[in-house]
C-alpha cells in the first residue's frame, strides 16, 4: 500500500478528513454506492448475492474535505470458514471508522438480517451511525416514506442513533452528492490523507482480479458464484516496447472448487473463458488506461473456502 502523502487542501482551514464504511445485508446496493460516490467504478457489483471480499478504498475529494470510503461484504450467518472470516473483517472494520453507513434497499422491507446487522453495529459505541435507503428508484413515494419510518423506528428498537437518514439511488444518481456532503461533514477535522486524484489505493494487482472476477460472476448459478476465487499471479509492463505503446501483460488463475465447475467456467471449445477474458480485459484497460494482454487459466483449488491452506493462499 503506498504511503498516503498530503495533498493540496493540507492546511485548508475546516477541512475534514476521515473514513466511513458502508454495511448491509448482501446486495444492499453497497458497492454501487461506492463507485457512484467516487464517480468511477473502483468496486466491483452483481445481482448476486455475497460478490463482495476484499476491503477496497475508495477516495472522495471534495473542496471541503477528503472521504475515504471502505467497502465490506456483507454480513451474514457465516456457513464456512470463509464466512466466518468475512465477518470477522467486517467487524474490525467497523471499529476503525469515523462513520458507518448502513444501507436498506427501499424494494425491500426490513428483515431479520438488517436487524441482526444493526444490533451487532449497535456493540460498537463510539462510531457514528447513519441510515441509507438506497435504491429508491425501485420504490415509489409512499413506499419510500413508510421505508424511512421502519428505519427510524429499527433505530429506536435496538437503541441506535441515526445521526442521519438519507435516501438515495445510485443508479438514477439521486442524492448521491448530498450523502457526499453529509458524510464530509462528519468527519473529524483534518488534513488530506491522499494525494488529489487518487481513487483508490487498492493494488492494481487487486483491482484486476476483482473485474476478472466479475466478469467470470456474469451468468453463473447456483453455488458456483462463491466458488470463483482469481488470483493475479503475474503482472507487468511488457519489455521491449515503445514507450508510446506500452501493452501490460496479465497472468491470473481463476479458480474454482471441483473440475464440473472448471467444465463449466471454461465453456464449450473455451467460448466461456474467452467471454470472460474479453470483457475484463476491456475493464481493466479502462480502469488502467493501458491496453492489456491477459492470459487466464482455469485452475480446481478442491473445497477452498473450507480450507484454511487454501484461503490463505488465494488471500483470505
Ligand atoms: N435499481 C437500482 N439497482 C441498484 C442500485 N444500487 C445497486 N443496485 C443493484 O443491486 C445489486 C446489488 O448491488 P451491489 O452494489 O453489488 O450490492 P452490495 O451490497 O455491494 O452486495 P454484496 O457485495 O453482495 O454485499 C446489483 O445488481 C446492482 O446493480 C440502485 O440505486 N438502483
Amino acid at each position: 500500500m503506498p504511503a498516503p502523502a498530503p495533498a493540496v487542501f493540507a492546511d485548508a482551514e475546516g477541512f475534514r478528513s476521515g473514513f466511513a464504511c458502508f454495511v448491509g445485508r448482501p446486495n444492499a446496493g453497497k458497492s454501487t454506492l461506492t463507485n457512484a460516490i467516487v464517480g468511477q467504478k473502483i468496486v466491483i457489483t452483481s445481482d448476486k448475492p455475497q460478490t463482495t471480499r476484499t476491503v477496497v478504498r475508495g477516495i472522495v475529494h471534495r473542496a471541503d474535505g477528503q472521504l475515504i470510503l471502505v467497502d465490506t461484504p456483507g454480513l451474514h450467518k457465516p456457513r464456512t470458514l470463509l464466512g466466518e472470516r468475512l465477518n470477522d473483517l467486517v467487524k474490525a472494520t467497523w471499529s476503525e471508522v469515523d462513520v458507518v453507513a448502513v444501507c436498506f434497499p427501499s424494494d425491500e422491507k426490513i428483515g431479520p438480517g438488517d436487524k441482526f446487522i444493526v444490533n451487532e453495529l449497535g456493540k460498537i459505541r463510539r462510531t457514528t451511525k447513519i441510515a441509507v435507503a438506497t435504491k429508491t428508484d425501485l420504490a415509489d413515494p409512499e413506499r419510500i416514506a413508510e421505508h424511512l419510518l421502519d428505519i427510524a423506528e429499527l433505530g429506536r428498537e435496538t437503541g441506535t442513533e441515526w445521526a442521519e437518514i438519507v435516501p438515495v439511488s445510485s443508479v438514477a444518481g439521486d442524492q448521491i452528492d448530498l450523502l457526499a456532503q453529509l458524510l464530509v461533514g462528519l468527519m473529524p477535522e483534518g488534513q488530506a490523507l491522499y494525494p488529489d486524484g487518487d481513487l483508490t489505493d487498492a493494488p492494481e494487482e487487486i483491482l484486476a482480479a476483482e473485474l476478472i472476477r466479475e466478469a467470470a460472476l456474469d451468468g453463473v448459478r447456483d453455488e458456483l458464484p462463491h466458488s470463483i476465487a482469481v488470483v493475479v499471479e503475474e503482472m507487468g509492463l511488457r519489455e521491449g516496447r515503445d514507450e508510446n505503446k506500452p501493452l501490460l501483460d496479465i497472468y491470473a488463475n481463476l479458480y474454482v472448487e471441483r473440475d464440473s465447475q472448471k467444465g463449466i467456467m471454461i465453456g464449450h471449445k473455451g467460448a466461456r473463458l474467452r467471454q470472460v477474458g474479453t470483457v475484463a480485459r476491456k475493464q481493466i484497460e479502462s480502469l488502467l488506461g493501458t491496453p492489456v494482454y491477459l492470459d487466464l487459466k482455469v485452475k480446481v483449488a478442491k473445497d477452498w473456502q473450507r480450507d484454511p491452506r487454501q484461503l490463505r493462499k488465494l488471500g483470505f
